[in-house]
């Protein structure tokens, strides 16, 4: 792999050689996938019992039925793996002055690319923070990020429809008092982030990404359909979900978790190193509105810029997000 092309704090990983394919990590590809599987078309149906079973016991599954053009799932990551494989300092120069922001590292903690707890605090991936609602806003210098743009565009437009319908087959079967006509779901915070992880053949060096909670309402994640990486837990146990092309990968978040009562769970996971290869995801995450009040009996009533706030702020001061337990009624934050 060419070094280059990472920011300077990833470099660590580089080595003398490139890896060979691990027979190890290409034998888990022949396992079955663990997660199940949920049909777009059918979220909506009265008599589906199934997204409300997934919800509940797993809150993630397989998104298949989605009607999201092959070609533009595969011009994605084509376009991603185009962009990433572009010297860090053009990387870095083209976002400048955008609503687009470039990252590397965990980019709470350390955004300016510097570790100041040493490596361990330290997620092994870079990325693109892309605000949906802003793409139409700017141009960019940089033609590999300007067709990016464009197709992510595109793209918009499939995963809003997705995230609503979705939103509305988990609401309509919960029958919750939403309180009026108020939805938790706005396709106007649509956010991007596009990932690339390292390969590294030292797996003990830590984390593409740590195990963690989505702070969103949900996460549609388009992953890599060649590298493992994903893992999420499931009764205790850590299950590798398996690189299936043109499906996606749908979470809850805490939000959901939060407007349910708890009836279902955000989905812990994390991302493990790759040995042999590099690793490249595009995920998608929406929230409610800013001044959206989530009103739920088991947590005090909050808005999602507070819990965002609380979020970074515990991510400053001790390292980590505790998310809505912060939140729950009887506790002082
Ligand atoms: O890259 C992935 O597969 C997952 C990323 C993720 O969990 C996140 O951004 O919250
Ligand atoms: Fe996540």
């Amino acid at each position: 792999m060419n070094m280059e092309t990472y920011p300077p704090v990833l470099r660590q990983l580089s080595h003398n050689h490139i890896n060979p394919p691990d027979p190890d990590e290409e034998d888990d590809l022949q396992d079955p996938d663990p997660v199940p599987i949920i049909d777009l078309e059918k979220c909506l149906d009265k008599d589906n019992k199934k997204l409300e079973e997934v919800c509940k016991d797993w809150g993630i599954f397989r998104l298949v039925n989605h009607e999201v053009p092959l070609t533009l799932l595969t011009q994605l990551q084509e376009l991603a793996k185009e962009l990433f494989s572009m010297p860090f300092e053009s990387k870095e120069t083209a976002c400048k002055g955008t609503p687009i922001n470039y990252f590397w590292g965990t980019p709470a903690l350390t955004p300016s690319g510097k570790t100041p707890g040493g490596a361990q605090n330290l997620n092994w991936v870079e990325g693109f923070y892309l605000p949906l609602s802003q793409l139409s806003h700017f141009n960019s210098q940089l033609p590999t990020l300007e067709s990016f743009r464009y197709l992510l565009m595109e793209y918009e437009r499939h995963v809003s429809r997705m995230a609503i319908r979705i939103y509305e087959g988990i609401v309509k079967k919960l029958e919750w008092n939403l309180k009026g006509t108020k939805s938790y779901l706005s396709t106007k915070t649509g956010t991007v982030r596009v990932y690339r992880y390292p390969q590294s053949h030292d797996i003990k060096i830590g984390w593409g990404m740590e195990a963690h909670t989505d702070s969103s309402v949900l996460s549609i994640l388009n992953l890599d359909d060649q590298v493992t990486g994903l893992e999420v837990l499931k009764d205790d146990h850590w299950l590798t979900v398996k690189p299936i092309s043109n499906t996606f990968i749908v979470n809850l978040g805490d939000i959901m978790q939060a407007i349910s009562d708890d009836k279902y769970k955000s989905a812990r996971h994390r991302v493990k190193m790759n040995k042999s290869k590099e690793r490249i995801s595009i995920c998608y995450f929406v929230f409610p509105d800013d001044d959206v009040v989530i009103e739920s009996s088991k947590y005090k009533p909050f808005t999602y810029p507070e819990f965002k706030a609380q979020v970074h702020e515990d991510i400053k001061n001790i390292g980590y997000k505790i998310g809505l337990r912060r939140f729950q009624q009887n506790q002082d934050a």
